[in-house]
């Protein structure tokens, strides 16, 4: 998985490199799905750590092509907030995945056919070229291009006709970028779950556009029928920042959801110690792929390599228990860190707000100002929030 080094000099690397295609070139040819990726940024895996953040890649390519010129390449990332922002509100959507892909693997165990069907699309041999060439591609390396990842969802649900939720935990234990918010719903959209009723069906024509002629399946199914699930839970609020207090003795908590502490220790923020939670297990009922975990466990060493003179001790915890007595050991007042999203690291933090007042220990949550300003504009369709992505784009 050479592609990614897990630090941020070599995201930041990427994105200087990437910089000039991201106008023209980009929207001319983000579509194709060539060995190497040479059209696309491949910025996903740090930005699903925020070893590099939304804003700082929005703000190179805005002002390197100004927002016009660059605009496709800007609303891709917008996605990726909005999806965020939208899973954000419906926490219960997540609840639910976890829910049915455990029924799904009940299934799976006892059904000897789905169990064959599972492995030869998991393994690669189904007979059908272009998926089995897909599944092994991410196995590989941990990446798959977006047009690869519609027409894999679209194989597995439609003409596959396994469960979308075994097929969405395929792609969390493959993905090094595996995000519960962007990958869940993702495929919710591909099975018609997400735009009720709309489906995305692959076909044969467009999967040789996009491969450039490597491939043409045949026996594709030719209808995606949508399918059935209850409509989404109603918006519950968004988180707010609590007050930023950095009073007595503070401790610095990291999840593998953003690795970019920079601003808060900017604000005047001194940890005396730092905590780290590594909650890559929690993606999946079953193991993790070994480079993924590797990853999420590199990319949060870089960033406490990198701000070592600033972070004060540093210990890896496993769970919200693992911090509460990291906060008592060390006896801070305050545990200040980023919002985490909906997802396993919230999942392994539990009522961790509840925990630590009941020891006298304060919890400081900083929602990041992009997320604040994005997210409640994920209420509806992307096509609603592409308007907020204006001003996201101007104050990033
Ligand atoms: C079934 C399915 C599952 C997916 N699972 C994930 C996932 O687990 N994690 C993930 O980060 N993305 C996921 N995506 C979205 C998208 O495929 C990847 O973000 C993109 O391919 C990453 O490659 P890149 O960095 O080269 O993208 P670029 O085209 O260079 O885009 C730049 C950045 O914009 C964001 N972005 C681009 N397209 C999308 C999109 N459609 N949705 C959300 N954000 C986007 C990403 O952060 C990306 O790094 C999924 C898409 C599908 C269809």
């Amino acid at each position: 998985m050479t592609d990614w080094p897990p630090t941020r000099a070599a995201a930041l690397t990427r994105l200087k490199d990437f910089a000039p295609q991201a106008a023209g070139a980009y929207a001319r040819r983000r579509n194709l799905d060539l060995p190497g990726h040479p059209n696309v940024s491949r910025l996903s895996p740090w930005l699903r750590h925020r070893l590099i953040t939304e804003a700082e890649v929005i703000a190179a390519i805005r002002d390197r092509h100004g927002p016009d010129t660059a605009a496709k390449f800007l609303s891709e990332v917008g996605w990726r907030l909005y999806f965020k922002g939208w899973l954000e509100q419906r926490p219960a959507v997540w609840t639910a995945y976890r829910a049915d892909r455990e029924a799904a693997w009940n299934e799976v165990q006892t059904q000897g056919g789905l169990r064959q069907r599972w492995e030869a699309a998991c393994t690669g041999q189904t007979g059908i070229a272009c998926f089995d060439h897909w599944a092994q591609e991410l196995a590989r390396t941990g990446y798959l291009h977006n047009h690869a990842r519609m027409s894999f969802a679209s194989i597995w649900i439609f003409t596959l006709g396994l469960p979308w939720t075994l097929g969405a935990d395929f792609f969390l234990r493959h993905l090094l970028d595996g995000d519960p918010a962007s990958n869940t719903l993702s495929w919710r959209w591909v099975g018609g779950l997400h735009s009720r009723g709309k489906t995305y069906l692959a076909t044969p024509d467009a999967i040789a556009a996009c491969t450039e002629g490597r491939f043409h399946p045949e026996g594709l199914a030719q209808h995606a029928h949508s399918l059935d699930g209850p409509p989404p839970p109603q918006p519950r609020p968004l988180p707010v920042s609590d007050r930023f207090d950095t009073q007595g003795r503070v401790g610095l908590l990291l999840t593998e959801d953003d690795l970019c502490p920079d601003d808060l220790l900017d604000r005047g923020l001194h940890p005396v110690a730092t905590a780290t939670l590594q909650a890559t297990a929690g993606r999946s009922h079953l193991a993790v792929a070994e480079g993924v975990a590797d990853f999420t466990t590199h990319c949060t060493a870089d960033c406490t390599a990198r701000l070592a003179d600033r972070i004060g001790p540093v210990t890896a915890c496993p769970d919200g228990a693992g911090i509460v007595r990291w906060a008592a050991d060390n006896r801070l007042d305050r545990v200040m860190m980023h919002h985490a999203p909906v997802g396993p690291a919230r999942d392994a933090l539990g009522d961790l707000r509840d925990v630590l007042n009941a020891r006298g220990i304060a919890l400081s949550v900083q929602v990041r100002p992009i997320d604040a300003l994005a997210w409640p504009h994920a209420t509806a369709g992307y096509f609603r929030f592409r308007d907020v992505m204006t001003e996201v784009i101007a104050r990033a």
